[in-house]
């Protein structure tokens, strides 16, 4: 008799209609139907439950977060939609995870990243950036020189991915200039790079380099900004005059590029977003010879990568493949392949696209799963020891569920609002659903555990584990539920390393969660003073094993104590973390008003650190608007207990702060101060080139395979 033949497995697809024609289509389905896989288009406007099951889904879904930051409702609902589903089926590998793609798609996010995993490589960096919001040209040079950001500068949108908009840049060469650049931006310093841009094209275990024209060298002088559209000029076909070196330049000599570097940028990099689909584009520093990572690109084109489809099709047949046989996918994969290392991912750098989208309105608040909150569960619960919560959607959590007499695809959820153990809940639309900090929609379900009053009990865990890449879906045991107790969550972002295996946690995203779990952090988490004042941690901070290290990559000891000196100083020059600290802080603060504190958040955000003071009103200090906004504050922050006296008399530009009276130990960042000046986040160092050379690099692909 004739074997039976398998069914063929199905790819669930979804690509704008621009990146279909780009991709082609036809082949990529052809190369599928080779390995007996299907490919279905996924139609986004329709209910996707009935149109799997799938085994695996390949999507580039970031044209319809662009479309959803600019304000399209209907972006928004396909987005949140999406993102629903795919947390209805966790065991189905998704190519690529989407909270990975929250950060790609925010700038400020992608550099915080990059240069928390450079921090440590004297070749490897990404130049000095700093977001810059659409203030007064007094706050953006504070700003620039806080940040050690130097002219010439490239400004870039917030945003950047989408449409022609995200892509709009401009080189100004001068402080004198920054008047010709409309808006908010991140400002990164220009790395003269002799006009050769390296991209290096990731898919799945392998990587492509293709070499590319890019801007030619520019300096510092008073010479108008130079605006363009970074699609003009560093395609395969681009022959703009600004990539066209200057006379005194071309002979200049440029650093050769050095494949192992590439090839460790290439894995730090996908290690950290666990991702299989990247374009990273590299240039080396024609004076230190540095290599600077200057963007990072979901799913990008492959252009001139010979035999893209075949190398697809593979890539998710080996998907499919690993699920089936129970391996762990494509983040642990890596990490794999990383022991030594300490596999690293920060999903969303601290950036939460939902709730960003939510702040400026762009998000309805009950369509897009806004937080379903009375007002009761924003307030009231000042206690430090409230709420603490943890959801783990992964296999173990299932098997356990099931265990404890709860449904299949369950979520464990540890809510203290019963007191100190953990409640099993259903993710099927029962009791207390499934929670998923990067989900729209589930925000709404967690938070509806968000009640107050428990002990904060040894067992209780204060994290949301993010469950939207199914690597993490094998990866809660025991152990790990230990550790993740112990560190008692409110280390937002943070990633537990276990055997290898990393899980992310991230917040809950409602603020009154927020203030709780820092609250609570506040008492349990870190035993050194300065870190214990900037409460809840920093946002970067990546705690493997016990052992905790800011974003700058300080390490504490295995008990997650940092040695107290030591410690003071790495705070203080770890921007990222005080950004994200002070973020944070704020937010739980402030807890009731969430939009707007979004927004405030993101406001204070960009006005952040000056050496190492962490003052709450930094925005207004700098700000044209200073005494609309102190006096928002004050308000605000009047609401809030233990909220140090402002000194509202002095509310004028330049002059507005906290009291000096204020009590520091009280009020944790929103009025600390220190002395002493901040290092430069991602300043780069000089190091001498490096000797090695690589034999020849062409403008044709060349493939590495690892
Ligand atoms: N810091 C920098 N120093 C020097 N040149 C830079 C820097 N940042 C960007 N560029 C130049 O500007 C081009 C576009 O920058 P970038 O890749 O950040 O923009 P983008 O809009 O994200 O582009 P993409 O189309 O690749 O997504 C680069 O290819 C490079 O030529
Ligand atoms: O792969 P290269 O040639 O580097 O170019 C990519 C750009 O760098 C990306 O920014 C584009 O993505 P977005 O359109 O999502 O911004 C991406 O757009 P695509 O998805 O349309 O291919 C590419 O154009």
């Amino acid at each position: 008799m004739e074997p039976r033949k398998e069914l063929p497995k199905r790819i669930g697809f979804w690509l704008n209609e621009k990146k279909c024609k780009k991709f082609n289509v036809p082949e990529f389905v052809e190369e599928c139907r080779k390995k007996n896989m299907e490919v279905i288009k996924l139609l986004l406007h329709e209910p996707l439950q009935p149109q799997g099951p799938f085994d695996v889904i390949l999507h580039k879904i970031t044209p319809i977060y662009a479309q959803a930051l600019d304000a399209n409702q209907e972006a928004c609902l396909l987005a949140s939609a999406f993102e629903q589903y795919l947390l209805s089926v966790p065991s189905v590998p998704v190519v690529d995870p989407v909270p990975a793609l929250h950060t790609l798609l925010h700038r400020p996010a992608t550099y915080a990243l990059l240069h928390a995993i450079t921090a440590h490589d004297d070749q490897v960096m990404t130049p000095p950036y700093v977001e810059l919001p659409d203030t007064n040209m007094r706050t953006k040079k504070q700003l620039l020189a806080q940040a050690g950001v130097t002219f010439p500068i490239v400004c870039k949108p917030v945003f950047g991915c989408g449409g022609t908009a995200a892509h709009e840049l401009a080189v100004v060469l001068s402080a004198s200039r920054l008047t010709e650049w409309q808006g908010p931006c991140v400002a990164q310093s220009f790395v003269q790079h002799g006009a050769v841009l390296y991209k290096l094209y990731v898919l799945g275990d392998a990587w492509h380099l293709v070499v590319r024209p890019s801007l030619k060298n520019f300096r510092a002088t008073d010479a108008p900004t130079v605006h363009f559209n970074s699609s003009k000029v560093s395609k395969a076909d681009s022959c703009s005059p600004l990539t066209q070196l200057d006379q005194s330049d071309r002979a200049m000599r440029h650093p050769q590029p050095d494949n192992s570097v590439f090839d460790r940028i290439v894995r730090t990099v996908r290690e950290s977003l666990s991702m299989d689909l990247l374009g990273i584009d590299v240039v080396i520093d024609s004076s230190s010879g540095q290599y600077a990572i200057i963007d990072v690109n979901p799913f990008p084109s492959y252009d001139s990568i010979a035999d893209l489809m075949p190398c697809f099709a593979t890539l998710l047949f080996e998907k499919i493949q690993q699920r089936s046989c129970g391996h762990v996918l494509s983040a642990s994969s890596i990490n794999d392949l990383l022991p030594a290392r300490g596999g690293r991912r920060q999903d969303s750098a601290g950036i939460d696209i939902p709730a960003l989208l939510r702040a400026r309105g762009h998000l309805p608040r009950l369509q897009c799963g806004e937080d379903s909150r009375t007002d009761d569960s924003h307030e009231g619960n000042s206690s430090p020891n409230t709420i603490t919560q943890a959801t783990y959607n992964t296999e173990d959590a299932r098997s356990s569920a099931a265990a404890a007499g709860g449904e299949e695809n369950s979520c464990i959820q540890t809510d203290s609002s019963s007191t100190t153990n953990s409640k099993i809940c259903s993710s099927s639309g029962k009791k207390n659903t499934s929670c998923d900090s990067n989900s729209f929609t589930d925000r709404k379900s967690c938070s509806s555990s968000g009640k107050k009053e428990s002990n904060y009990g040894e067992n209780d865990a204060t994290v949301t584990m993010n469950t939207m890449n199914a690597a993490h879906e094998k990866t809660l045991n025991g152990r790990y539920r230990k550790e993740l107790s112990e560190n008692k969550g409110c280390i937002e972002n943070a990633v537990f390393q276990t055997n290898g295996i990393n899980v992310t946690l991230s917040h809950d995203n409602g603020i009154s969660e927020r203030k709780k779990t820092c609250d609570a952090a506040a008492k349990n988490v870190i035993n050194s003073t300065d870190i214990k004042q900037n409460t809840n941690g920093p946002a970067n901070i990546i705690a493997q094993n016990g052992i905790i290290m800011t974003s700058n990559g300080k390490r504490s000891d295995s008990s997650g104590i940092f040695d107290e000196s030591q410690s003071k100083n790495d705070l203080k020059s770890d921007q990222n973390a005080q950004l994200n600290i002070k973020c944070t802080n704020i937010a739980s603060k402030c807890c009731y008003e969430l939009d707007e504190m979004q927004n405030e958040v993101h406001h204070i955000t960009n006005n952040t650190i000056t050496d190492g003071i962490t003052h709450s009103l930094k925005g207004c200090l700098y700000s044209d608007q200073c005494e609309d906004d102190c006096a928002g504050y004050a308000e605000k922050h009047s609401k809030c207990d233990a909220y140090c006296n402002l000194d509202l008399a002095s509310h004028t530009e330049g002059s507005c702060s906290c009291s000096p009276a204020c009590d520091v130990s009280k009020t944790n960042v929103l009025c600390t101060y220190s002395a002493g000046s901040p290092s430069a986040a991602g300043a780069s160092s000089s190091q001498p080139y490096p000797s090695h050379v690589m034999s020849s690099v062409s403008s044709s692909s060349t493939l590495q395979q690892r």
